[in-house]
């Protein structure tokens, strides 16, 4: 059934005919399927990606719990990034969630920290928390995930070119939504063996009723892109439009590559953020999931246009370059709308809820590992209404 994810191999982006090909294939695999995959990525070292995730997740729970999260580690302020551990019952729903994980995201430079959004957006920034940088394997451990964070953005950047230009829109077109700030997200996932008697009680029961038992339940992501490394292990699913479970068996230095809720939007439906879940094979399993996602002011309150991107069947253009179609001008970003019609509904009155950081800031306490942030939020006493500088409401 994974025929039915097609494959882009990067290296045929070399050229203009590879281009305009692969450009073909993902506005297809966007539209049809939510997911596909990708090969001969440049720079992508799966063997040593896997080793540095054994490493860290081998190491002692109390070293990991030195750069965790606030709710498991006190000493520490990130509410965001950082280390957090396995909770096998911790959410009372049938949601499933039974893994231990490291957030990292960008290390936000000092020359934009001036540019950093006002309470509670901040936290989104927060500096990444790392193993302390005192032993050689550490350091290989940090080297490893900035490498790797590189080769991720690198490729998100190549698959949003090749959909801005399958849509008739220069290659970097979509560039401002993300810098100078994205918002992207680097996790690091083990999920341990569970063996059945150890399962938590939301999982068995689900199984009782007919349903494998999950590692993690079915969901979509949030941004723009999902790059996700699951080396050689089974167990991720995506949910047909007929309302099946198909497997993505993993391929050797394959990644694969899903549309996130956040595209979905803004594509006006026309690309499809797919279901997915993971399913509990009673193994260890590892994977690194590389969310994309853009800075915390676009405009996510409508699509890019108010018509279908282009429709189907429409001649697709021939080169990166030329003028793009006016409708599609209106790309969403912060913008005079915005603070012409300040939002309306709380629960940061102050923060337009058209922002994506806000429109994160709720979505994410779906999830377990993130379960208590907005209770978190809500409760310091930072409740300062500053809007961000004026150098972020001006459209980039
Ligand atoms: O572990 C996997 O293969 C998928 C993880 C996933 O879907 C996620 O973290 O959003
Ligand atoms: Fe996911």
């Amino acid at each position: 059934m994974t025929g039915s994810i097609p494959t882009i191999d990067l290296s045929l982006l070399e050229s203009p005919e590879g281009h305009a090909a692969a450009s073909r294939d993902v506005l297809h695999a966007m539209e049809h399927v939510g997911f596909l995959a990708i090969k001969n990525i440049p720079g992508y070292d799966e063997r040593r990606l896997l080793e540095a995730a054994k490493w860290f997740f081998d190491s002692p729970l109390e070293d990991k719990l030195k750069i965790g999260k606030r709710r498991f580690n006190p000493k520490q302020p990130n509410i965001y990034k950082g280390y957090f551990p396995c909770q096998p019952a911790a959410n009372e729903s049938k949601t499933t969630s039974y893994k231990e994980g490291l957030d990292i995201g960008i290390d936000v430079p000092a020359e934009l920290q001036h540019q950093l959004p006002p309470w509670p957006l901040k936290h989104l920034y927060e500096p990444n928390l790392l193993p302390q940088a005192d032993t050689p394997e550490s350091v290989a451990f940090s080297k490893t995930l900035s490498d790797h964070l590189a080769v991720v953005q690198r490729a998100s950047h190549a698959i949003m070119s090749v959909l801005a230009v399958g849509l008739g829109l220069p290659s970097d077109y979509f560039l401002p939504l993300f810098e100078p700030l994205p918002l992207s997200t680097l996790r690091l996932i083990h999920y341990p063996y569970r063996p059945p008697a150890a399962a938590d009680t939301s999982a068995e029961a689900a199984a009782t009723e007919g349903e494998p038992v999950l590692h993690c339940s079915e969901h979509t992501d949030s941004g723009f892109l999902t790059i996700l490394a699951t080396f050689d292990f089974k167990g991720l699913q995506i949910l047909t439009g007929d309302g099946r479970w198909v497997d993505v068996p993993p391929r050797p230095d394959v990644l694969v590559v899903n549309i996130g809720d956040t595209l979905a939007k803004l594509s006006g439906g026309r690309f499809k953020a797919t279901r997915h879940r993971v399913v509990d094979l009673r193994q260890e399993r590892y994977s690194v999931p590389f969310f994309y996602e853009p800075r915390y002011d676009v405009d996510i309150s409508k699509p890019f246009t108010h018509r279908p991107l282009q429709a189907e069947g429409e001649a697709s253009p021939k080169s990166h370059g030329g003028s793009p179609p006016r409708t599609l001008l209106a790309v969403p970003r912060m913008s005079d709308h915005l603070l012409a019609h300040p939002q309306k509904t709380p629960p940061f009155p102050h923060l337009p809820s058209e922002w994506y950081g806000v429109w994160l800031l709720g979505k994410i306490k779906e999830f377990v590992e993130y379960g208590d942030v907005l209770e978190t939020v809500e409760t310091e006493s930072d409740g300062s209404c500053e809007l961000p500088p004026a150098a972020m409401m001006a459209d980039a």
